[in-house]
């Protein structure tokens, strides 16, 4: 993978505390319904030291990698500008299969993901869309894990 961009110490420093500077996958969930989905237990790290967790689906990291990429990814990959950037694959939908064996293949898949999503430059940690993702939400902070 790239080398990890080397961050410039005062940018990082200016980061506000509840940047997310790491997340990774601690479990996943089922969730029985109409329709029966997993879910993704995401430990998230804050730049203030602060930890939780966050449950979020595949179909919610599909929506933020869209959202990113309208903004980000460069007209002409020949010509990134300055407010263009190089966004780490995301694992590909499946359309058929186990959805239990689908999420435990994507728990490596989606940490590589996130590793390098949050290790991109430090004026992209501050996109609005990407703190929304990892931040804790009313319903996560009521589940039980
Ligand atoms: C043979 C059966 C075909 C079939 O059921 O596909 C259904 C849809 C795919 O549905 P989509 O919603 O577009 O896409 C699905 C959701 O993103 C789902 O997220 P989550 O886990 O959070 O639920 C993923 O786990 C699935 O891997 C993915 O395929 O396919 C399409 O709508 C596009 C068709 C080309």
């Amino acid at each position: 993978s790239l080398p990890q961009q080397l961050r410039d110490e005062s940018d990082f420093d200016q980061l506000p505390h509840n940047i997310p500077v790491s997340a990774t996958i601690a479990d996943i969930e089922e969730k029985k319904g109409f329709i029966y989905y997993f879910r993704f237990v995401i430990e998230v790290k804050t730049r203030g030291g602060s930890k939780y967790l966050i449950y979020r689906r595949y179909r919610e990291f599909f929506n933020l990698h869209q959202i990113l990429e309208s903004k980000y990814y460069p007209d002409d990959p020949d010509r990134p500008g300055p407010n263009t950037c190089v966004l780490p694959p995301l694992p590909g939908k499946v359309f058929i299969g186990n959805k239990q064996e689908i999420a435990e293949s994507r728990i490596p898949e989606l940490n590589t993901y996130m590793k390098r999503l949050l290790g991109l430059p430090t004026w992209f940690l501050l996109d609005e869309d990407l703190r929304m993702f990892f931040y804790q939400t009313d319903q996560d902070c009521e589940q039980l894990p």
